[in-house]
């Protein structure tokens, strides 16, 4: 086929650059997404690594292939024992009149029947060893399509009554290299156990019917997430998220031997209903001991994209090829945006990408830790770019920097919290009391100022634990410390002003204060009071700002209205205060008519009045 057709007619989309490919060094400016080109490669490459035993790197095939040689040649025996029978039938077949067509159909389809049970218990018995559980074809019902990749369409299906995912390769009359290669795949895959990492069930290696079983993994791929404005992905979220990822690559570089993913990208992170991060799609994975390089003979493989510039160039590499594409896909994390979307040919984007070291462009509001942790994922010299141990501590900083605004909150969290999520109450108002230098729930009188002041962030800081059988209580989640932070704070160390605490206590002793409110729920408490009635709850879509509902006239009409923050101000109809107490006290006592928010009509919240007076009536009524 002309090399230019190939450019010009099936490459020149920006699509050309976003699916797992394969590239021959001959065919370099020439973009070649059929499998079976690595498969010929591979061969070649064989053949050339044996003649070129002093090399320092070694050819990835070749080192897996060490590596797995035993298992795979037990399970080739099997095979071609399958396929030289089948080979033996079709002859024998083709020399037979018509007369004996139901014989020989019927006695070929005992002989693979019996061939076909043999490979059975054949595999069974290297399942027991190690090898990957077989799954027989009839277990598998396809259910709707979930996915196409280059390599092979993904299914919903159910599999021994288990909801699944079933790859179902493309291309089904394999050679018996092509078919070692799937084998490889599913051996690999068989080998790995991490949460961050797709559960591999089994796979079906026959020959035209080769799938592979996973777990299904709900909500899809992270590419899709990501580029759909309508999902809401808090950054805090979607740090998270990458963590999860670089747990999942950082355990396939710390096994032995080291397995390379080579194929890091969004679409190959799936995410299930906790949000939770599963890496997928080993098609294309390579092992090596640790130490080595790997070098690609005549076939690079992996996205244009998210490829390392050492991969694009054919030069030797190791897992920081991985860590580059990481770089890539936290770039798409923090912008939700296509990374060198303006590209359409792979001859320029490979150039600009090795030799003008383009990278996307970083947005300026970006946080300081993750803008210098993407650069140093792809930087042009792989022995720059930090491991994915490295990549998880600094992403554990900026998960917390993402949670929490505050920058005394996000000193204290890290200093007492900084790989945790959520904490138990109790940790938490232990450390947070140590860190303030205030009396501990254990240190103070149960009828001090001190431990009402407890009490008070507890009621508006704790939930009860997501999971169950936890033995814990309440829990303070990060994200919610971090927003409770954006209402009362900026937080204070010990001598720079009052407590978080005390600031709350404050708060929440204003009868008129309600925290979190919906506006239905805020109307509700408002039916049938007098005009001016008001209440002041949390703003329920502007962090860091509260809604003032009031009653404004005879008919019952209720108004809400906004207090923005302005830095450590809070703006009412223009004028700056610096707490809501003050706004209440200046815009009180009535006056030329207008509706004022007289302390007297404000709504009383019941359940934050009981913390003050336990026997408060109507305490339970919230
Ligand atoms: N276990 C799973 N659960 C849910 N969806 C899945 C699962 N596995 C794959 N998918 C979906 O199918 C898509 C393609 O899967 P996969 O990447 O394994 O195929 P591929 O042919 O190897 O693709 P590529 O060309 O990207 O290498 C994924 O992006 C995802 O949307």
């Amino acid at each position: 086929m002309d090399p230019q057709q190939l450019r010009t007619d099936q490459f020149s989309s920006y699509q050309d650059v976003k699916y797992s490919i394969i590239f021959s060094a001959d065919l370099i400016n020439h973009l070649i997404p059929i499998r079976n080109i690595i498969i010929i490669n591979n061969n070649n490459n064989n053949n050339n690594n044996n003649n070129n035993n002093n090399q320092h790197h070694v050819n990835c095939d070749d080192e897996e292939e060490q590596i797995n040689k035993q298992d795979v040649k037990r399970s080739e025996k099997i095979l071609s024992s399958i396929e030289v029978n089948k080979d033996n039938q079709q002859n024998h077949n083709h020399h037979h009149n018509h007369n004996h067509q139901n014989d020989s159909s019927s006695s070929k389809k005992k002989s693979n029947q019996t061939n076909l049970e043999k490979y059975y218990h054949q595999q069974q018995l290297n399942s027991d060893r190690s090898g990957p559980p077989e799954i027989r074809p009839e277990e598998i019902t396809f259910e709707e399509l979930i996915g196409t990749g280059s390599f092979g369409k993904v299914y919903k299906g159910r599999c021994r009554q288990k909801s699944v995912a079933v790859k179902l390769l493309h291309k089904q009359n394999y050679d018996a290299a092509t078919l070692a290669a799937f084998r490889k795949e599913v051996h690999l895959m068989s080998k790995i156990y991490h949460p961050n990492i797709c559960l591999f069930m089994g796979a079906c290696t026959i020959p035209g019917k080769c799938v592979i079983v996973t777990e299904l993994v709900p909500k899809g791929n992270l590419e899709t997430l990501l580029h759909d404005e309508k999902i809401q992905l808090p950054l805090y979220l979607r740090m998270r998220m990458a963590r999860d990822a670089a747990l999942g690559i950082n355990w396939l570089h710390e096994s032995n031997p080291v397995f390379v993913h080579r194929d890091v990208k969004s679409s190959n992170l799936l995410v299930d209903e906790n949000m939770q991060v599963k890496i997928c799609d080993f098609g294309l994975s390579a092992l090596k001991q640790k130490h080595k390089m790997l070098k690609d003979q005549s076939s690079a493989k992996g996205t244009p994209l998210y490829m390392a510039p050492e991969v694009m160039m054919f030069k030797e590499f190791n897992e920081s090829s991985d860590v580059y594409s990481f770089g890539i896909v936290l770039w798409e994390i923090l912008t939700r945006k296509e990374p060198f979307s303006h590209h359409r040919e792979l001859e320029k984007f490979r150039e600009a990408v090795c030799v003008k070291h383009e990278r996307p462009p970083i947005p300026h509001d970006c946080l300081d830790l993750l803008r210098k942790l993407i650069e140093r994922c792809w930087d042009k010299d792989p022995a720059r770019r930090p491991s994915f141990k490295e990549i998880i501590s600094c992403l554990d900083h900026i998960i917390v920097d993402a949670a929490i605004s505050d920058l005394r909150g996000r000193e204290f969290w890290k200093k007492c919290f900084l790989t945790e999520q959520e904490v138990p109450w109790e940790s938490f108002i232990d450390a947070l009391c140590e860190w303030s230098k205030v009396p501990t729930r254990n240190q103070c009188e149960k009828t001090s100022t001190e431990y009402l002041n407890i009490k008070c962030l507890k009621a508006i800081l704790a939930d009860s634990p997501k999971s169950e059988g936890t033995g814990v209580d309440n829990v303070v989640n990060i994200e919610k410390f971090g927003k409770i932070l954006e209402f009362f704070g900026p937080m204070c160390a010990s001598g720079e002003g009052p407590s978080l605490m005390e600031i709350v206590r404050e708060i929440l002793a204003q009868k008129w204060f309600h925290g979190y409110l919906e506006t239905v729920d805020a109307a509700s408490r408002l039916n049938g009071q007098p005009v001016g009635s008001f209440l002041v709850r949390f703003s329920s879509t502007n962090s860091g700002c509260f809604t003032i509902s009031q009653v404004v006239n005879e008919s019952g009409l209720i108004k809400h209205q906004r207090v923005a923050r302005l830095g450590n101000k809070l703006n009412y109809q223009g004028i700056n205060y610096s707490t809501l107490i003050e706004i209440v006290q200046k815009n009180g006592g009535g006056n030329n008519g207008d509706v004022r928010l007289d302390a007297s009509l404000g709504v009383p919240n019941y359940k934050f009045m009981s913390l003050f007076c336990p026997s408060t009536p109507g305490a339970d009524t919230y």
